[in-house]
């Protein structure tokens, strides 16, 4: 083992004498009390390093102790359901702390194993041996995924803890590799599949703004901006309630202690829609409040997406959140600050953007080393301050992701929720996703969906000439242009996230009402084009039927929302008649 000498410390950065070479990002025990570090600059014989635990009471003087290895977790069937601090360390509520010292991860929970593989069987990295009895999925044993070899000996079916071997390989050069349910893997280091894949399907998440507008791929990436109090922490949870992953990961970067306590408390009272079984039997959260080691918060984000990973090479599709990554990159700044770096843009450091940059492409949906499909879709919320979406964080997030979901204060202040700002926000794999639209039965979402956001556009431009000339005063079709994007605001976009009924909408649901919709308003151009004043179409009962589609059909209400259509359809017969029956009078 590799030995410094710690020369200065100035809070959770020091820097230290070196007499034998270290590795860049390896693993050391700090001073006396052994706490986790990770080299961090190597730079002649002295090497900086972050401290991922408090540092009072370490000295210049104190022994830097190398580990010989990268900074890394320990993967297995214990991490699900768990809530850990950034390093993957389980949080104890008991202890009074949520953040306990030591080097090792201290996971012992023991699980009852069946052996899946047997002796002399040839196995390759990623493969599966094995199996562990538990709630949720995510419950195969694999191989470490750079190891490969023949069987020498499995352990029998039974009860072991998760980090006793149970599996002997043997590799090509002969020697002998003792494997356990879990294995370390390096955090800053993406995991090896056999092969990336493009984008095929959305991941579908239940809310119509985003499924309908802006859809995120699977294996693909999304921002999540908005300002205080805009509505990032209900559309995450309902995300993590709805969306058609397997498996969540919520990485939460403190704002305040309390907020990260809420969270806690919060989602193991959750339950899972799907199974009536709660929510953290399929979530693992990596909490960092904002009084824990700063240094912890930039490692965890990393943590975060290598166990997503971990579950993705299983076969499972894992949606990641990180809330906020505002408060990561601040963690980099303030890292930044100590090592007295030379500040970029808003004292960040110069390498924000390739940071932000290394965690956004760890986004894939991939075939796994063991020929499964599996997927790691990443949401990003960002806090932008006083909601300024050109300061840097969300300035280079935007260059990384793929779909942004722009929460609007003004939205929100009309509790028009989702608050995700339809002309501020966009989605770039329509292209892609719009042939499996077409395989639900819907071949015309992405006209559609041009069309409205077309006539969203329309609003915002007639709404500022109404502001001067007076909305009277608008010829009929732009009077029923500013009619019909109501509607959709209203009726279609708006959902709340605290409704029995619509919380959740199917993207069946979505395409049926959307079509009414559509209907409506194709209908009612119709009619205004015949002469009826838009007032007129702006009292039609089957209006008010419209606007409140979302909470009155729910999804088990499909074929009665689809007698919708005959109403619609009579509503503007009579309108014509009674307007035919006027014009002879
Ligand atoms: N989808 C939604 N449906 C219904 N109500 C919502 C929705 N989103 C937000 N709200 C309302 O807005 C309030 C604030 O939302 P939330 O706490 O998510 O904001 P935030 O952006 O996370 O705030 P912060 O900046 O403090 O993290 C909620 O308490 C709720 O009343």
């Amino acid at each position: 083992m590799t030995q410094a000498v710690i020369q200065w410390i100035g809070g959770p950065v020091l820097k230290a004498r070196v007499s034998e070479p270290f590795q860049i990002h390896e693993a050391l025990a700090v001073g006396e009390q052994r706490l986790l570090g990770e080299v961090i600059q190597l730079s002649g014989d002295l090497l900086t390093a972050q401290v991922y635990e408090d540092t009072t009471g370490l000295k210049p003087g104190d022994p830097v102790v190398g580990s010989g290895l990268p900074l890394s977790v320990a993967l297995g069937p214990g991490i699900l359901g768990n809530i850990f601090d950034g390093l993957l360390r389980p949080l104890s509520e008991a202890s009074g702390h949520w953040f306990q010292p030591g080097l090792a991860a201290a996971r012992s929970g023991q699980f009852r194993f069946e052996p899946g593989v047997g002796e002399g069987d040839e196995l390759a990295g990623g493969q599966v041996f094995g199996q562990v009895d538990g709630p949720g999925p995510g419950r195969a044993c694999l191989v470490p995924p750079l190891l490969s070899g023949r069987v020498r000996s499995i352990r029998p079916a039974g009860t072991y803890a998760e980090d006793e071997p149970v599996l002997e390989i043997e590799d090509a050069g002969g020697r002998v590799h003792r494997v356990a349910m879990q294995h370390d893997w390096p955090v800053r280091r993406p995991r090896p599949a056999a092969e990336r894949l493009s984008a095929d399907a959305p991941m579908v998440t239940g809310q119509r703004i985003l499924d309908t507008l802006f859809p995120v791929a699977r294996g693909g990436r999304a921002a999540l901006p908005g300002g205080f109090g805009t509505g990032k922490t209900v559309l995450q949870e309902s995300l993590a309630k709805w969306c058609d992953a397997d498996v969540i990961v919520y990485v939460g970067c403190g704002e305040r202690g309390n907020e990260m306590a809420d969270v806690l408390d919060e989602f193991p009272h959750l339950e899972d829609p799907r199974t009536g079984r709660p929510l953290m039997e399929r979530t693992v959260i990596i909490a960092n409040t904002s009084n824990m080691p700063v240094a912890a918060r930039e490692a965890s984000i990393y943590t975060a997406i290598t166990v997503a990973e971990y579950f993705r090479d299983q076969g499972l599709h894992v949606a990641l959140m990180a809330d906020s990554t505002s408060r990561w990159a601040e963690a980099l700044r303030e890292v930044s600050g100590r090592l007295g770096e030379l500040p970029g843009e808003s004292g960040y450091p110069a390498y924000l953007a390739s940071r932000l940059a290394d965690f956004y492409e760890r986004a894939s949906r991939v075939k796994a080393l063991n020929g499964e499909e599996g997927s790691v879709t990443v949401i990003g919320a960002v806090s932008p301050p006083a909601g300024d979406f050109s300061e840097p964080v969300t300035s280079h997030t935007k260059r990384y992701v793929r779909s942004f979901w722009a929460l609007d204060r003004g939205r929100a202040q009309a509790r028009s929720y989702p608050a995700i700002h339809p002309l501020k926000s966009y989605a770039e794999d329509v292209d892609t996703l719009a042939r499996w639209w077409q395989l639900q039965g819907n071949s015309e979402w992405r006209e559609y969906r041009r069309r409205l956001l077309g006539l969203l556009e329309s609003q915002a431009r007639l709404e500022r000439m109404a502001r001067i000339v007076g909305k009277d005063s608008l010829p009929p079709e732009q009077q029923l242009t500013l009619l019909a994007a109501d509607l959709m605001n209203e009726g279609f976009l708006r959902q709340s996230a605290f409704s029995e009924v619509d919380r959740f909408c199917s993207p069946k649901r979505q395409t049926a009402m959307l079509r009414l919709m559509m209907q409506f308003i194709d209908l009612a151009g119709e009619a205004v084009a015949a002469g009826t004043p838009p007032a007129e179409i702006a009292a039609m009962p089957i209006l008010r039927t419209l606007q409140r589609l979302g909470e009155e059909f729910g999804e088990d209400d499909l074929e009665r929302q689809s007698e919708v259509a005959s109403e619609i359809g009579a509503a503007f017969n009579a309108l014509n008649d009674h307007k035919e029956a006027a014009d002879v009078g």
